[in-house]
């Protein structure tokens, strides 16, 4: 079985009825609990498709730059999370364990290459951009991006709201600062005979995560019966996937659930000594305020976690993969 789609087109542009509402945020629950991924058309009311097209462009002439520029905005520190992290330095993983992650990234390490960019207006953490000569209108372009996602975000966490019967502004507060990553991905062509890894098995951090792929493939989740299942690109829609921190905010009634990049499988006509295609993606990642408390939602049960400051929780499983 594959993933299903939701289409958010009646929502975001206000032309639905409370009935529709009421429907669409049943089943944004019923896929949120039982998947914890699906993919979402009709967003291009709130991020135009020609301003995604444009981010794809630029993922594409930022990994071109000289490696020497891209070294210079290198990430210095999770706490940041801000610039480029060269291949071999973020391993995701589904442990915890400094050592664990190092023997998987020493044994089949990520093939990929990122550069992460934050809110630009936070007056603590600069971002790492490239001189405005060395790529011209990127830093505007990612600002709008940002900007737009994070509108995007807030009607996903109204939706998520009025689904868990809650009053539809009930995140608003804890979650309108802004403090999500916008992350471009670039996996490089690879050999078929070497490891098959572009992005090891792990689970998002946050709330939710805005990912929209390249036509190449090899993004797969574990579905519900826990097999691998292939995210195939689809026209016109992006993936959300649910991170730990709303899973946990939802005692678990929401899933965050684990995923992985591999290389495409061998079409037929293909070479297996060529290399393979290049892959490209951008992910938003969206989080709470870092000062926020999270702490079970009324109405969900019995706690099972202790409460968490958002900001600490993310840094620390973040620093876990890449060591500073
Ligand atoms: O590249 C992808 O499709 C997935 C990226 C991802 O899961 C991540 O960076 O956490
Ligand atoms: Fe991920």
């Amino acid at each position: 079985m594959g993933l299903n789609t939701i289409d958010l087109t009646a929502f975001l542009e206000g032309k639905i009825s409370p009935a529709e509402e009421q429907e669409l945020a049943r089943s944004f629950v019923d896929l949120s609990s039982r998947w914890g991924f699906f993919y979402v058309r009709g967003y291009e009311s709130v991020v135009p498709k020609d301003l995604v097209d444009k981010v794809f462009q630029y993922n594409a002439s930022f990994f071109d730059l000289p490696q020497a520029t891209k070294d210079r905005l290198a990430f210095v520190s999770s706490k940041a999370n801000r610039g480029y992290l060269a291949q071999g330095r973020e391993q995701p993983s589904l442990s915890k364990d400094e050592d664990q992650i190092a023997l998987e990234r020493a044994e089949s390490g990520d093939q990929k290459e990122t550069f992460e960019i934050g809110n630009d207006s936070d007056p603590v953490c600069p971002e790492h951009w490239p001189e405005e000569d060395e790529l011209p209108g990127f830093k505007e372009t990612m600002n709008t991006f940002h900007r737009l996602c994070d509108k995007l975000h807030l009607r996903i966490l109204s939706l998520l709201a009025i689904s868990l019967g809650l009053a539809p502004d009930f995140f608003v507060a804890a979650n309108n600062g802004r403090a999500h990553n916008l992350r471009l991905l670039h996996y490089p062509p690879a050999k078929r005979s070497g490891s098959s890894n572009r992005l090891g098995a792990h689970t998002d951090f946050g709330t939710v995560t805005l990912l929209w792929q390249d036509g190449t493939g090899g993004l797969q989740v574990t579905g519900p019966d826990g097999d691998w299942v292939n995210v195939t690109p689809k026209e016109d829609t992006f993936v959300i996937n649910i991170g730990d921190i709303l899973q946990r905010w939802s005692n678990d009634k929401l899933k965050s659930t684990v995923h992985r990049a591999i290389l495409p499988s061998l079409q037929p006509g293909e070479d297996p000594e060529e290399l393979t295609k290049t892959r490209r993606s951008v992910a938003y990642f969206c989080n709470p305020n870092s000062e926020a408390i999270i702490e079970c939602i009324p109405g969900l049960g019995e706690p099972k976690y202790e409460p968490i400051t958002a900001g600490e929780y993310y840094a620390a499983a973040l620093e876990a993969e890449i060591g500073v």
